[in-house]
């Protein structure tokens, strides 16, 4: 990578590590009881703070703040699914401490989400887990999944990748391929929310807002 390269890696890295999940509510999650409702209160939670920190990382993207106003809400609301669910199997498969991520998991199964969602969800998890991403791909992976939701990938990323992985060439083409499965997970999490609706949950006004509901 040449040094304006290194720069902005560097860059969309620091706003990724200064965008972290509190921990409170990494702490509710073995605390509070186990209901339906409490689950689905607690995933409401998680998802209204992803979307809040999802929102803050991509103000950090540098240039992002002066594209078109109409296209960064373009942006953020045609790539929050998609953030939130690679945000979620980064948690999984490395930041939170073993124990939580069985409590999460747990969690999420018993939160009125019907189990064939479920199914690809965990699978997605299992499958991001399994690239054993650095932060550098893990930043510039959600800053890709954000920036360019339908435009073909720009190739420079792909020289990071080979950096820290120079024993897998085709390890970009891989990540990549992860980002056609996080777009099916989109369908998905259109089900969940109607799915969820039946059973007339509340949704905080953030997540009614980027994603058009209620
Ligand atoms: C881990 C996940 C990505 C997976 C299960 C919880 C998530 C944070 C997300 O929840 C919502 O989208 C959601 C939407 C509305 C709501 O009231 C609660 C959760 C789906």
């Amino acid at each position: 990578c040449s040094r304006e390269q290194r720069a902005l890696i560097q860059a969309i890295l620091k706003a990724y590590e200064r965008h972290q999940i509190p921990h409170d509510v990494a702490k509710k999650l073995l605390h509070d009881q186990y209901s339906v409702e409490e689950n689905f209160l607690l995933l409401t939670e998680m998802a209204t703070n992803q979307v809040q920190v999802l929102v803050e990382f991509t103000k950090n993207i540098p240039g992002f703040l002066s594209l078109d106003h109409e296209d960064q809400i373009a942006l953020l609301k045609g790539s929050a699914v998609e953030a939130m669910f690679l945000r979620s199997a980064q948690v999984f498969s490395s930041k939170t401490p073993a124990g939580h991520t069985e409590v999460l998991e747990d969690r999420i199964r018993k939160s009125g989400i019907s189990e064939e969602f479920i199914i690809p969800m965990f699978n997605f998890y299992k499958s991001i887990g399994g690239l054993h991403m650095n932060p550098e791909e893990q930043a510039l992976l959600t800053a890709i999944t954000i920036l360019t939701p339908d435009r073909p990938y720009v190739k420079d990323q792909s020289k990071l990748c080979t950096l820290h992985h120079p024993h897998e060439p085709q390890y970009f083409a891989r990540l990549l391929g992860r980002l056609t499965e996080l777009r099916s997970l989109n369908h998905y999490h259109t089900e969940i929310i109607s799915s969820w609706r039946v059973s007339d949950h509340k949704f905080t006004p953030l997540l009614c807002e980027i994603w058009d509901v209620q």
